[in-house]
């Protein structure tokens, strides 16, 4: 310990003037047993530091500097490359506070045994105190933590992906200040990568306590604290106390030929099209009109009410932690301008040139798979199917102007989503603000690759918020009903499915640039202008209502994407009873009626 660089340094960067910060980081410097501390202050100097760092020693190497300048190869341990939803733990003091849908260790014994795995566990290392705000630093919606860890890696992700540094730290500083010597002002978030055995791998949230201790994992969902494990578990329990929404959903703006901006949410879960659908560049037709498209955030949306009734919205985060896999000039040519420079690329594979590459990028053959092996068919995807790229949201050409806006952007429409290959519609509208929140926690989906486990299997996902979550979901379901009160002017809310498929598994619905199609008509239901057809499931497009302009008609079943099959859907409404009488005497009575009023709606319709 007495290599530890005093705390109460002249030098500003150094330790904090909020006493209860420098105590905390004390007290986890005496429990892990750092060589040195570094106090963050998110200058260019400190980034180009970290990167000489991780290059020297291996953790990060450069990418063709021609093709991608400033670019970053990491491969991370092949045992640590997803969330881990079976050891995350979200630790109230009352089991019944974390529901059905968390694993849940009461907080005692949770921090025994996570700190008997900090015990000693920086020894040699530096520890990094990082100051972060999600949101605009100027914002009200904006909230702070400050992150621990031993990982340079996750230090330069927090700064891509978060406003880190000195000006969050003056920010924690000013409101600690003005709540006394309380701490609850920022949230704790101790991180290390331990040994990175998922023998001794625990993510674990106290919420009561705004705390957060993460071991074992260098993963970005485990380990940029600030991201799920902050501004959706976190968060969503504070989101509840003070009457806000923290959502696994992307902001994105639709702007019309006459100017006018609709600002859409849209929860899908991970890896179902959220960033592709906030960086959409429309169909050409589209783009002929003028149509426009504006990014905010492609992960995660916290929202409140404003005085005039509406729900404003910022992103808490200030970069992408995208999915390469799929990310092509034909699929998503924004995401691919933004990731040409200045990007981390996590688990990817490379060409002989040295530039990353991924299964659908484009036709070469790369030479060596993300573990850095020679490419080998035989051993699977040459990236990994959740390799990722970290890049900051200002590089997207389509970043909105608006997207900085201290008070947020209002809410036009909220959307829902999942990856079902069968039975959902391309698109429905909710009758009101409860069939739709039923609509929400109804939602399920096909598990992806960005969570260990087998992908493909159809889960209930209620809200694209199963994971994320950091309370018991009958809660989460009242605290959603709670906002239709009088004065709102609540958005509208929607459910897509872009993943229909045919009897021999193709995709009926071409996707992508396409889905602004479905926007259109959500907007125009939003302004009262489009058409739609009553159905016991809620409002749906005529074949004649969604503007298919410049497709090849013949290439595209309409009637089957739209198609309802009633049988199916009184089958499917049983199995989501079922899943709703799991949450017990906390799910709130209107929305079990609301569902009993659509079964009897599906049973009493010709089908
Ligand atoms: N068929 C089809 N695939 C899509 C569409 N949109 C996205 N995808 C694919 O879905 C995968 C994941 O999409 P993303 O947009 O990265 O997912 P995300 O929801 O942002 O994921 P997380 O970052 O994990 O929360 C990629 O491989 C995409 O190519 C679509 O409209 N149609
Ligand atoms: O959490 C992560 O690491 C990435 C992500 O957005 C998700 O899985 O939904
Ligand atoms: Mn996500």
């Amino acid at each position: 310990m007495n290599a530890v660089t005093p705390l109460h340094d002249t030098d500003p960067a150094r330790g904090s003037r909020l006493e209860a910060l420098n105590r905390w980081v004390e007290e986890v410097a005496a429990l892990t047993r750092p060589e040195r501390i570094h106090w963050c202050d998110g200058s260019q100097a400190e980034y180009d530091a970290l990167l000489a760092r991780m290059q020297a020693d291996g953790t990060l190497s450069p990418l063709n500097r021609e093709t991608h300048p400033n670019c970053w190869l990491h491969r991370s341990d092949p045992d640590d490359v997803a969330r881990v939803e079976h050891l995350t733990f979200v630790c109230t003091r009352e089991r019944d506070d974390a529901g059905p849908n968390n694993h849940w260790m009461a907080p005692t014994e949770a921090h025994a045994k996570i700190d008997a795995l900090f015990e000693g566990c920086m020894r040699g290392r530096t520890l990094y105190v990082v100051p972060y705000c999600m949101g605009p630093i100027d914002s009200p919606l904006a909230r702070c933590g400050v992150e621990i860890t031993d990982s340079p890696y996750v230090v330069a992700n927090m700064r891509i992906m978060t406003r880190m540094g000195a000006a969050a730290l003056a920010r924690i500083e000013r409101e600690g200040a003005a709540r006394g010597e309380r701490t609850d002002t920022f949230v704790k978030g101790l991180h290390s990568l331990g040994e990175l055995d998922p023998e001794r791998r625990f993510i674990m949230h106290f919420p009561e306590e705004l705390a957060i201790k993460s071991y074992g994992s260098g993963y970005g969902g485990n380990a940029l604290l600030g991201k799920k494990c902050h501004a959706l578990r976190i968060a969503s329990w504070q989101a509840r106390q003070e009457g806000w929404l923290a959502e696994h959903m992307l902001i994105v703006g639709i702007e019309n030929p006459q100017g006018e901006t609709h600002y859409i949410a849209a929860a899908f879960p991970s890896a179902c099209g959220k960033t592709n659908l906030a960086m959409l560049i429309p169909p050409e037709r589209y783009r002929e009109a003028d149509w426009k498209v504006w990014t905010v955030g492609d992960d995660i949306c916290w929202m409140r009410p404003g005085e005039d009734g509406r729900l404003w919205a910022i992103n808490p985060e200030a970069g992408f932690f995208g999915v390469a896999p799929g990310t092509s000039a034909r699929s998503n040519p924004n995401a691919l301008a933004t990731i040409a420079r200045d990007t981390i690329f996590t688990n990817v594979a490379v060409t002989d040139d040295n530039q990353p590459w991924w299964e659908g990028l484009d036709d070469r053959v790369p030479a060596l798979d993300w573990q850095g092996r020679p490419y080998d068919p035989a051993n699977g995807p040459a990236a990994h199917p959740n390799s990722r790229f970290t890049v900051s949201a200002k590089q997207c050409p389509t970043y909105s102007p608006h997207a900085e806006d201290p008070q947020g952007v209002p809410i036009s429409a909220i959307v829902f989503g999942g990856r079902r290959a069968s039975l959902v519609p391309l698109v429905f509208e909710a009758r009101d603000w409860t069939h739709g929140v039923l609509v929400g926690a109804a939602m399920a989906s096909e598990t992806t690759a960005a969570a260990a486990g087998k992908t493909g299997v159809v889960r209930r996902d209620p809200m694209a918020m199963k994971p994320f979550c950091g309370y018991h979901f009958g809660d989460y379901f009242a605290h959603w009903l709670s906002f239709d009160k009088p004065g709102a002017k609540l958005p509208k809310i929607f459910h897509v499915n872009w993943f229909r498929k045919d009897a021999d598994g193709r995709f009926l619905w071409p996707g992508f640039s396409e889905n602004l199609r479905v926007l259109e008509w959500i907007i125009g239901r939003v302004e009262g202008r489009a058409e739609g057809v009553q159905t016991p499931i809620g409002v749906l497009p005529d074949t004649t209502d969604l503007y298919l302009g410049g497709l090849p008609l013949e290439a595209i079943n309409l009637e089957r994407l739209l198609s309802l099959d009633h049988g199916d859907w009184v089958v499917e409404l049983k199995g989501f009873a079922v899943h709703l009488e799991g949450y017990g005497a906390r799910l709130p009575r209107e929305l079990s009626e609301e569902h009993m009023r659509i079964s009897a709606d599906l049973l009493h319709s010709d089908a």
